[in-house]
């Protein structure tokens, strides 16, 4: 079989996936996307210069399925990918970025022994910076393991981890941009309320975030040490983090991480609540109270 990529749903994280794999050296020849909105589409061809077709023809030869449309898209699609006749082969490997939703679904709507890897990625792949957290399914063998573990390092760091992290892991790295972003808006807000050009505010903010991000990252020292160090006694930072502790800044990060965590495990019952999968329940879903 070929090293033919298969990528369903062509949206933000899809998109990042494609991006981040032509960056690190993936020919386009090897890339394929299924995307169902007609515009979408024109705009990923013309973007990345890729076939954009239907999931039956994306998946057709391809080694790797890696599908990127939301839980409640997730029946179909592998309604569609149950219905390639792949002649019997079982090297495919279907590696799901979807959160919340377990690996028994899928080995339950495919053909029995398929390989699937539930992996929570982020989208600072669009850059090769991602943070991928991966599960293999128990039908993953260590070359097909090692095989999507190179995909994603080519587009940013992996970790292994057991599949009951996986909650905990969107609340942390999967949607974790996403604080990171809200964090750099707000301070660009209050830049701007303090007499500071909308440009000014956002090229000190983000710069901020950005060096801040690689020290982190290289020096080895922990966020505690790294804060302390910018707290001079009695100074201005100590103020701003007086105000932020007294705002709820910790307790607002644990409940919005929490309830994070809470909507991902209970992804699989809400497509099944909602009448939205079609009902392929899997064994073993979280019972985590539905938020
Ligand atoms: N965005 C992120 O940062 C991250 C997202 N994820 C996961 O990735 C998945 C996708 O999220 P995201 O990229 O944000 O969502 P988007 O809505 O941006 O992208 C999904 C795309 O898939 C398309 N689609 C849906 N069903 C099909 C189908 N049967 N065939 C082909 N295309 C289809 C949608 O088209 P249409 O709109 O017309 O339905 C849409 O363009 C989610 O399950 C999410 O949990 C994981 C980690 C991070
Ligand atoms: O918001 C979401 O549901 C997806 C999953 C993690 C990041 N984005």
């Amino acid at each position: 079989m070929s090293q033919r990529i298969a990528i369903i749903g062509g949206g933000k994280i899809g998109e990042a996936l494609l991006a981040g794999l032509i960056q690190s050296g993936k020919q386009t020849k090897d890339l394929v996307v299924a995307e169902k909105s007609e515009v979408r589409s024109a705009e990923v061809a013309d973007e990345y210069g890729v076939l954009v077709t239907d999931v039956v023809n994306a998946v057709e030869g391809a080694q790797f399925v890696f599908i990127a449309v939301k839980p409640d898209g997730v029946t179909e699609v592998l309604r569609d990918i149950a219905s390639v006749d792949d002649n019997g082969d079982t090297e495919r490997v279907v590696v799901t970025l979807v959160a919340g939703l377990p690996l028994s679904r899928y080995e339950t709507a495919l053909q029995a022994g398929s390989s699937i890897i539930r992996v929570m990625p982020n989208t600072p792949m669009l850059v090769n910076e991602a943070m991928s957290a991966v599960s293999p399914g128990r039908y993953v063998s260590d070359d097909q393991l090692e095989a999507v573990l190179d995909l994603l390092r080519a587009v940013g760091k992996v970790m292994v981890v057991p599949e009951k992290l996986m909650d905990a892991v969107t609340a942390v790295s999967g949607s974790g941009p996403a604080y990171a972003f809200l964090l750099v808006e707000a301070m660009i807000d209050a830049g701007v309320g303090l007499g500071l050009t909308r440009a000014q505010a956002s090229e000190l903010a983000v710069q901020t975030i950005r060096g801040a991000g690689i020290l982190l990252s290289e020096s080895g020292l922990s966020p505690v040490d790294l804060r302390a160090a910018v707290t001079s006694p009695g100074g201005t930072t100590a103020e701003a983090i007086r105000e932020f502790e007294a705002a709820g800044f910790r307790h607002g990060v644990y409940q919005a991480m929490r309830a994070c965590a809470a909507h991902s495990a209970n992804a699989g019952r809400r497509v099944d609540v909602e009448g939205l999968g079609g009902g392929l329940a899997g064994p073993g879903e979280s019972a985590a109270p539905r938020v």
